[in-house]
């Protein structure tokens, strides 16, 4: 077997070491960290976990989140180790691992919800924190019970999204990509007095959409409050609702403009930028991110890789925030 020559800084190891290896070539982890199973067998384990929930049972209008985990590794092949935007250098400052994707079942949506929560205990059960790539948004449900789990408290949600995702039931089903929030809401898992949706936009069902989120604690920072107040004023009236409460992100990538993301199941026109995006994340820092997904990429609509590069750059900067907050406990 050839030794894969790696990054290795503060004893933390890198990703592949793109001088002596082209980023193109061998397998695809996230960002061409190392495999979690890899470390596992040395002795060793992770800080930070990524792991994979291809799952798209849960999807409303077109399927294909399932591809979404092997897109976005694919589409992270280019990322470096050092971030500018927050001049860190997170996977020196901590280890970081691909803990590849979880088996789940594609024809039974409440088995496959268990599955996720199950895992995501399992993972998180040596203190890691783990950012899950979807899949669709159904997922964030077991991944919010799983976090409330492991911070023994409901978690603050901070919801990129351009939709509500609190509606009830679509055809009858509780458990869809269009409801996570609504159930996280009523089973207690989301602390309601810190609760923010960011980047909605598009046609609603009705008036009671906007109501019944409401009454269940979230707040509003639409898309065009985005433009109006830009990213400064957006970051501080988030760090204000969320204060010093463990935190969870869930970022649905059609957040973006579908410009900026085509590749999604429900596309809504007038979104943000990419760059907007990743300005608002960094502007997080020291929050007390506990966990964070990021769903809804389909690589069947998407062009030009610019979803799976969107998703695979907003990845790593959630994973940056998380490596310097462990780093600087
Ligand atoms: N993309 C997510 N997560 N939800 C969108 C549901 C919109 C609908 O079917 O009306
Ligand atoms: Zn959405
Ligand atoms: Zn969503």
């Amino acid at each position: 077997m050839l030794e894969t020559p790696r990054v290795v800084e503060n004893g933390n190891i890198g990703p592949v070491n793109s001088a002596k290896v082209p980023r193109y070539s061998g397998e695809p982890t996230f960002a061409l960290l190392p495999r979690l199973r890899d470390l596992e067998t040395e002795g060793r384990t992770a800080d930070i976990k990524i792991i994979g929930a291809p799952f798209d049972t849960g999807v409303s209008y077109r399927p294909g989140a399932r591809f979404g985990p092997s897109h976005v590794r694919q589409s992270s092949r280019l990322l470096r180790p050092y971030n500018p935007g927050t001049s860190t250098s997170p996977f020196a400052q901590v280890q970081v691992a691909d803990a590849g994707d979880m088996a789940l079942n594609p024809f039974n949506i409440k088995e496959a919800i268990s599955s996720i929560e199950e895992d995501a205990l399992a993972l998180t059960e040596d203190g890691a924190t783990l950012l899950t790539i979807g899949g669709d948004h159904t997922i964030a449900l077991p991944l919010l019970r799983a976090a409330s789990k492991r911070a023994g408290e409901p978690v603050a949600l901070l919801h990129f999204d351009a939709h509500l995702d609190t509606w009830d039931t679509y055809f009858g089903a509780d458990y869809t990509h269009g409801t996570p929030f609504r159930r996280a809401a009523e089973e207690g898992v989301i602390n309601s007095s810190a609760l923010c949706h960011v980047g909605t936009r598009g046609p609603l069902y009705g008036k009671k959409d906007l109501d019944d989120d409401e009454a269940f604690g979230f707040g509003i920072v639409s898309s065009a409050d985005i433009f109006h107040k830009g990213v400064g004023e957006v970051v501080s009236m988030l760090r204000d609702r969320i204060g010093n409460s463990p935190l969870y992100i869930s970022l649905d990538i059609d957040v973006l403009d579908p410009a900026h993301a085509p590749g999604t199941g429900t596309p809504e026109a007038g979104g943000m930028t990419s760059r907007e995006l990743l300005e608002i994340f960094r502007g997080l820092r020291g929050l007390n991110l506990v966990g964070a997904d990021v769903v809804e990429v389909l690589p069947g609509y998407d062009h030009a890789e610019l979803t799976g590069i969107a998703a695979a750059h907003a990845s790593y900067d959630l994973l940056s925030l998380m490596a310097d907050l462990r780093a600087n406990a």
